[in-house]
């Protein structure tokens, strides 16, 4: 099941579902607020902790923080910006139950203070953060001090994981009910620290009404091969190769067979077929030309392109031969970046069977601007083209034109090096030999990719990625 991500309007809709349906948002207050609290007790030293709380509801959690601790004994120094009077609902509810001193909040405020829980803004922020808030936010970084985020850190934009003004560097993050998608997108993913999900009584029911369209993207093993099955049952990947570069598509076509597609072809120029016939022997090699004749076979049922393609009109023809077949096909590097000149001309051959798998790089040179999150930027992809956007990066985001978006959340930087983008193509051309849907196959095709990468560890190259596929407990 895919852990869904809700978006900061969709979280306050579970907010107002749950208190509709009688639970009384003070309890989901002081629910929250005894998360935040045990989370202080297990990761913050016993020192003076430093509760900054701000205008609205995030303020309100602080406060039950800091009463919840200084009933334990831990000593706290509460800091409100703006006015107590000024607080409304349940945040003034709960500063009314806090019978400790309150001050303004100031740079003096940290003083003495071993840590800090940071309860200025959540869900609510609506602009970059500035004056006073902005000062102690930047104060904290100087002094170091080890903090906790109450929901998202102060400044992190929820929806898109942008920071307006600033955010501190926090050791750990408590949020509610589901992460959002600034936890999992940068730079706001680098700013929470360790992200705790606390349950503060919001029923799961409640997104069947909200039906999120954004899930962490999970790792998925492939279809178990059947007792009774035989290899073309298992699904036929055609990798089309260029004249240079016949690793890129060695990679995808191993990819491919390691994660379970029965048989793997190359099809490359006639003068490189003899060195390609001398490396792995169980991968299948034939002439790229007639290419009509190399599509005619309709078992080769998933077809990988642009991986050491070469960016040519003629590279650009074959992916629109290879789109005219109707069959899922993964459309990478060189495949995309052959249309710079004429991307209407791509996207008119696009259906949602298609996976597009673009870097930053040839992202522009199909869509222009990189401007906004990546989780943007792939959503609006999708849309114009018509096809599955897989955007790679340190956050990558799948996005389907129907709006469904995944984001990868477990993929090392270990992931940037060589041949990485080849064997992940080939994991969702594989996936898509067995029958995956193309959503489906990129979400998942990328969180085991991620996978792959951990376990190869430090100092991997993409070679390594076929060792981590083999590893018995690879799929469990
Ligand atoms: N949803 C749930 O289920 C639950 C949610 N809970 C908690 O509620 C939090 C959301 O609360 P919230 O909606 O009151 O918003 P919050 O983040 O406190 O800030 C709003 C205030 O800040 C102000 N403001 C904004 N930006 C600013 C800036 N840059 N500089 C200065 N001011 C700025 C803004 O002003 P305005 O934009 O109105 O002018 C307004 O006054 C959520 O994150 C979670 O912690 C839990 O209690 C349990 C259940
Ligand atoms: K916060």
């Amino acid at each position: 099941m895919a852990q869904e991500l809700l978006t900061v309007a969709e979280m306050a809709r579970a907010d107002a579902l749950t208190i509709a349906s009688g639970f009384a948002g003070e309890h989901l207050m002081e629910a929250a607020g005894w998360a935040v609290a045990r989370q202080a007790t297990r990761i913050l030293p016993r020192r003076r902790v430093a509760i900054l709380c701000g205008p609205g509801n995030n303020g309100g959690d602080g406060f039950v923080a800091a009463r919840l601790l200084a009933r334990r004994g831990w000593p706290v120094r509460v800091a409100l910006l703006g006015e107590r009077g000024q607080l409304r609902g349940d945040a003034a509810l709960m500063a009314a139950r806090w019978t400790g001193p309150v001050e303004t909040l100031s740079l003096r405020s940290l003083d003495g203070c071993g840590g800090v829980i940071d309860a200025l803004f959540g869900a609510g922020l609506s602009r970059p953060l500035n004056g006073i808030a902005r000062d102690v936010i930047e104060e904290i970084g100087r002094r170091r001090l080890p903090t906790i985020a109450i929901d998202v850190p102060s400044g992190v934009d929820g929806d898109s994981g942008e920071i307006l003004g600033a955010a501190a560097d926090c050791l750990a993050t408590v949020t509610f009910f589901r992460k959002k998608p600034g936890h999992c997108l940068l730079p706001g993913r680098l700013k929470c620290g360790v992200i705790t999900v606390a349950d503060i009584g919001i029923p799961d029911s409640v997104l069947t009404e909200i039906a999120p369209k954004t899930a962490e993207a999970m790792a998925v093993p492939p279809p178990a091969p059947k007792v009774d099955g035989h290899k073309y049952r298992r699904g036929h990947v055609l990798v089309v190769a260029g004249g240079s570069m016949t690793g890129a598509a060695r990679l995808a076509a191993l990819a491919a067979r390691r994660i379970g597609a029965g048989l793997a072809t190359i099809a490359a120029p006639a003068e490189t077929l003899a060195s390609l016939r001398a490396t792995e022997p169980g991968t299948l090699i034939t002439a790229l030309e007639p290419f009509e004749l190399l599509l005619s076979d309709p078992r080769r049922n998933a077809i990988v392109i642009g991986p050491g393609a070469g960016r040519s009109a003629e590279t650009a023809d074959r992916t629109l031969a290879v789109l005219a077949t109707g069959r899922a096909a993964v459309l990478d590097a060189d495949s995309l970046t052959s249309f710079r000149d004429a991307p209407n001309r791509l996207f008119a051959a696009l259906s949602p069977l298609a996976v597009l798998t673009p870097h930053d790089g040839e992202y522009t040179s199909l869509f222009g601007s990189i401007e906004g999150s990546r989780l943007a930027r792939a959503r609006m992809a999708a849309a114009r083209s018509g096809a599955v956007m897989l955007l790679k990066g340190p956050d990558t985001v799948i996005a389907h034109p129907d709006g469904r978006t995944r984001i990868v959340t477990d993929a090392p930087p270990d992931l940037a090096t060589a041949g990485s983008g080849d064997v992940l193509a080939g994991i969702i051309g594989g996936l898509l030999a067995q029958g995956l849907p193309p959503f489906e196959a990129a979400a998942s095709g990328a969180a085991l990719h991620g996978r792959a990468g951990r376990l190869a560890g430090r100092g991997m190259i993409a070679e390594d990625m076929m060792e981590s596929l083999r590893i018995p407990s690879f799929f469990a």
